[in-house]
């Protein structure tokens, strides 16, 4: 029997989204935006984590930076502790200093400014046993090292190989936080990797070429309810196989910059009680 467990969520909205640049094979600056859906969708998704019972805490945006919505890249707090971001491109290098004065200004003590190029839940993904981590395209592999050290948690470094899938987040989502239940799109990882994933979590959903395409793997999971991109369909059924309850969200506007619902939310884990 699945539980779902109340979550606290980070978002930031999209008043400055845009495709101004590329730094993804999905982003071309000739291909607009509609602000006005992009904020509907984006409403939608926070209302959606609400009308589920979870928290979402709002990071003020800031002009000039087009993928700070993408908040999940801006940090990643585990067990209370923050460890920034710090961006492999320029263009998004100041979205790192507003995340840190966003903890340090809600209470947060322990917070450490990286040394190595790490773009946060992007690619670090949080199970009950391991924190896994990406690399080939964004994060060094020298951050999942400082990460190690940092949360004291095992690190699994997983590498990417398909430039589609750049960050670890767009190739694997965790579904149990408790339980270490994942689920990847092997194609996105090099052979090594696809081996390390296999042996580690053998029962794994194993999404289709067509549903990572529909970022299907960029999913948010309360243990529950998985909220997904809506044209991700083929995973409905496997999902509600193994107990979930999948929840469908249209962000087709944030598609346009390579992120989706994942991309669009951070998670603030707590300390742990007592
Ligand atoms: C999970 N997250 C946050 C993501 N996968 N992020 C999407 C970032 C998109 C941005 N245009 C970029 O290329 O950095």
């Amino acid at each position: 029997m699945r539980t779902a467990t109340p979550r606290r969520y980070l978002m930031c909205p999209p008043a400055h989204f845009r495709v101004a640049y590329s730094i993804n094979p999905w982003m071309d600056p000739d291909k607009p935006v509609d602000p006005a859906l992009a904020l509907f969708q984006w409403e939608d998704l926070r209302d959606r984590y609400r009308s589920l019972g979870h928290t979402v805490e709002i990071l003020d945006p800031v002009a000039g930076l087009p993928d700070m919505v993408f908040a999940a890249n801006g940090a990643t707090v585990v067990d209370g502790r923050v460890l920034g971001a710090r961006f492999a491109n320029p263009e998004r290098a100041d979205e790192a200093p507003a995340h840190l004065a966003w903890f340090r200004a809600h209470g947060y003590t322990d917070v450490r400014e990286p040394e190595h190029v790490n773009e946060a839940e992007g690619d670090f993904a949080v199970t009950s046993s391991w924190l896994l981590a990406g690399q080939g395209f964004r994060s060094s592999p020298l951050a999942h090292d400082e990460a190690q050290e940092f949360f004291a948690r095992p690190v699994i470094s997983l590498e990417l190989t398909d430039p589609r899938y750049y960050h670890l987040d767009t190739a694997l989502a965790v579904l149990d936080d408790t339980a270490d239940e994942i689920m990847y799109y092997p194609g996105a990882f090099s052979p090594g990797s696809r081996a390390v994933l296999a042996r580690l979590f053998p029962g794994a959903l194993l999404a289709t070429a067509e549903d990572a395409a529909a970022f299907g793997l960029n999913a948010v999971s309360d243990g529950l309810n998985v909220v997904l991109p809506r044209e991700a369909t083929g995973l409905h059924e496997p999902l509600r196989e193994r107990g979930y309850v999948p929840v469908g969200v249209d962000l087709a506007e944030f598609h346009k910059a390579g992120g989706s619902v994942k991309c669009c939310t951070m998670e603030l884990r707590p300390a742990p009680a007592g």
